[in-house]
């Protein structure tokens, strides 16, 4: 048996169960070493067209795709710089080609190591080119291991907005290999828990509970940031499942961004603010404009609040640096929500910790108003 076979049995695995686009989640250490192996088994001899960004190449590149070598796969990669502007027309041009130059045909696959970036553009990618490769994610950010790299949402975005441009194209595997979290920035690392405490915030208050208590040893490591990995996981392929489209309930995993993809490109999809940032200031906004409306308790919303800032996440539209559109520039850009329908507002709002639910119809003077006092507040 080759050393690349040798697969290890700490990981975790949760199938992802969509018909014949079901596919496996696996979650655990040494993951990257193991890819070829696991993903020979599936394409046995597939050039694998690899899109990832320049952190993760220095620190990741070299050891993934020794492991696709000695699995008896072809690897080429595309590299593209860091950052929420590589999710653009022009860099997706840019990938599209360099795949094509690589000359990854119908039967071999695209894969996206890296963030939510690159897993957002690859997938796209993939979706594409001559109408459809399959796509393996190898997610490095929590972001990634715990929400971008499950559900098949691919895309990037435009002048109008956030990722206005896109496709639903399934991954056929996703490989999250826990100790590449190690090189991650604290800073994208809290980014990534964002997605984390949204997820239990939508129906999970055990879940949110639990990481009151227990967060600082999800950012310590170890079998308790497994343990998020994992559940987080496994709440969104149950999601996924069931409304792979969103047509109803998958919307309820966008809690959070309505507000916050309009703060993103209100910043100019700049670091000034990260997706995971822009998510926790719209999570507690989601929760306060909600508790404005009677439906859920002022407590809630500061239980809420208070949780996010513990870990150092921004809260309030203060907490971003610089200037930002006023709130009928806030309000255009909510206009453009995906959610959005026939005109009308629909935001994901909640009658308390655990118990969030889709709410149409929204009244946009109620959140223009909102929104005044948000940029008011300090
Ligand atoms: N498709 C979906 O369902 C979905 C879900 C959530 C978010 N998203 C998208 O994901 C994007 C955000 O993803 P993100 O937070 O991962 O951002 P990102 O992809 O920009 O990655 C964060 C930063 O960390 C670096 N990095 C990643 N892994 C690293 C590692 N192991 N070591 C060192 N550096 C590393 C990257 O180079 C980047 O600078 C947004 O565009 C958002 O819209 C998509
Ligand atoms: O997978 C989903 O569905 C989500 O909504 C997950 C979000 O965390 C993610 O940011 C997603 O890309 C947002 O989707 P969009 O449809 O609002 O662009
Ligand atoms: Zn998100």
């Amino acid at each position: 048996m080759s050393e690349a076979a040798i697969l290890s049995n700490d990981v975790t695995t949760l199938p992802v169960q969509l018909g014949e686009r079901s596919y496996d989640i696996v979650i655990g250490p040494r993951l990257l070493a193991e890819a070829g192996a696991r993903i020979a088994a599936l394409r046995p001899g597939a050039r694998v067209g690899i899109v990832t960004d320049r952190n993760v190449a220095e620190r990741h590149l070299a050891t993934l795709e020794d492991s696709l070598r000695s699995a008896g796969l072809t690897p080429s990669a595309v590299v593209v710089e860091p950052g929420e502007k590589s999710k653009s027309y022009g860099v997706f041009e840019q990938v599209v080609d360099a795949l094509l130059e690589s000359r990854i045909e119908r039967r071999d696959l695209v894969l996206a190591l890296g963030g939510g970036v690159v897993g957002d553009l690859a997938g796209f990618a993939a979706a594409s080119l001559r109408r459809g490769v399959d796509f393996v994610q190898v997610p490095t950010s929590l972001l990634a291991q715990v929400d971008s790299s499950v559900g098949g949402k691919t895309g990037i975005n435009s002048r109008h907005g956030k990722n206005l441009v896109g496709a639903f194209h399934q991954p056929i595997l996703v490989l999250a290999d826990t100790d590449v979290l190690g090189t991650l920035p604290l800073r994208e690392f809290r980014a990534g828990y964002a997605e984390v405490a949204k997820c239990a915030l939508i129906d999970n208050a055990p879940f949110f509970a639990w990481l009151e208590r227990r967060w600082q040893d999800v950012f310590g490591g170890g079998p308790a940031r497994i343990e998020a990995i994992a559940s987080s996981c496994a709440a969104k392929a149950a999601v996924v499942a069931r409304d792979e489209k969103e047509t109803g309930d998958r919307a309820l995993l966008n809690l959070g961004h309505t507000f916050g993809h309009a703060l993103e490109a209100g910043a100019g999809f700049s670091s000034r603010l990260l997706h995971g940032e822009a998510v926790a200031i719209g999570t507690a906004q989601a929760f306060r404009f909600s508790a404005s409306q009677g439906l859920c308790s002022a407590e809630d919303a500061e239980r809420v609040a208070r949780h996010l800032k513990s870990v150092g996440l921004p809260t309030r539209i203060a907490d971003i640096p610089g200037a930002l559109p006023d709130t009928d520039g806030l309000m255009d850009l909510i206009a453009q929500d995906k959610k959005v329908s026939r005109g009308s507002l629909t935001f994901i709002l909640t009658h308390g910790i655990g118990r969030c639910f889709i709410a149409r119809d929204v009244d946009p003077a109620a959140v223009r108003a909102f929104l005044d006092r948000e940029r008011a507040a300090g």
